[in-house]
């Protein structure tokens, strides 16, 4: 389980007091206006951002003290971050080893991983050889082979056409029930994955202002402000 309880984040113009609890094996999507805070809830999980005062805990681990290759996390950006001179087994390699020295063993995760997102075949391709919606798989591979059983999703598939967006949150869900890992994704639309997430957190003015089931908070008193936080975005 998640458990992050007043953790406060302070710059100039912006406060932040988080508290969110998120069970094991969960896949929580994130929601709010654009500049409420989202990024920077996901920024302080990852240990990014260190909050001045509060708790951040995961299956019973505190993490603040921890560095962030030292979390049990893995982050996926929009940008996704992969090396463009590296091919697509190297770029996943990352996740299990930056030295890219890999045993027999894990290869051949790579190899499964890959086959699972839908890439087999394009093992020895370059990012630049490949569509949007591919690269992304890329580095939801990479999350995944790294073993890691915290997974953050940064609007992953922002940058991709609501069909395709909606097939890798349906690849997304698909992956998390065959590993046991607890899962945060920040969307843009509810659509996407009001019915694949097992809980929604409206995140706003560095709070999260509700939690729940995506039904309860879609057809809560904040479902007028969700309508606005979308038009905006
Ligand atoms: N390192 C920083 N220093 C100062 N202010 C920051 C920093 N990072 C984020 N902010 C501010 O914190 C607020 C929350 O930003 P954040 O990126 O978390 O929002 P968001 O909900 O993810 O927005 P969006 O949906 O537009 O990506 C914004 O006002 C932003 O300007």
């Amino acid at each position: 389980m998640l458990v992050i309880e007043n953790c406060r984040l302070t710059w100039s113009d912006f406060v932040a007091d988080y508290s969110l609890t998120v069970k094991a094996g969960h896949l929580c999507a994130v929601i709010g206006p654009s500049g409420g805070g989202k990024t920077t809830l996901l920024h302080m999980i990852a240990g990014f951002e260190t909050p001045e005062s509060g708790t951040l805990t995961f299956a019973g681990q505190n993490l603040l003290p921890l560095a962030p290759a030292k979390r049990p996390v893995a982050i996926v950006f929009q940008d996704h971050n992969l090396f463009p001179h590296l091919n697509v087994t190297q770029n996943v390699g990352l996740g299990i080893r930056p030295s890219l020295h890999l045993t027999e063993n894990e290869k051949q995760l790579i190899a499964q991983t890959l086959e699972a997102v839908g890439l087999e075949g394009f093992d020895i391709r370059k990012p630049g050889e490949m569509s949007g919606g591919q690269r992304q798989r890329v580095a939801l591979a990479r999350a995944l082979v790294s073993g890691r059983p915290l997974i953050l999703l940064d609007e992953p598939f922002s940058s991709l056409d609501p069909t395709l967006r909606r097939d890798m949150i349906l690849l997304v869900d698909e992956m998390r029930r065959k590993r046991p890992v607890t899962i945060l994704m920040t969307i843009h639309t509810p659509e996407d994955a009001a019915d694949v997430a097992d809980q929604m957190a409206f995140v706003a003015d560095g709070k999260v202002v509700a939690s729940g089931r995506p039904t309860e908070i879609l057809n809560s008193a904040l479902a007028p402000r969700i309508a606005a936080a979308v038009s905006n975005s």
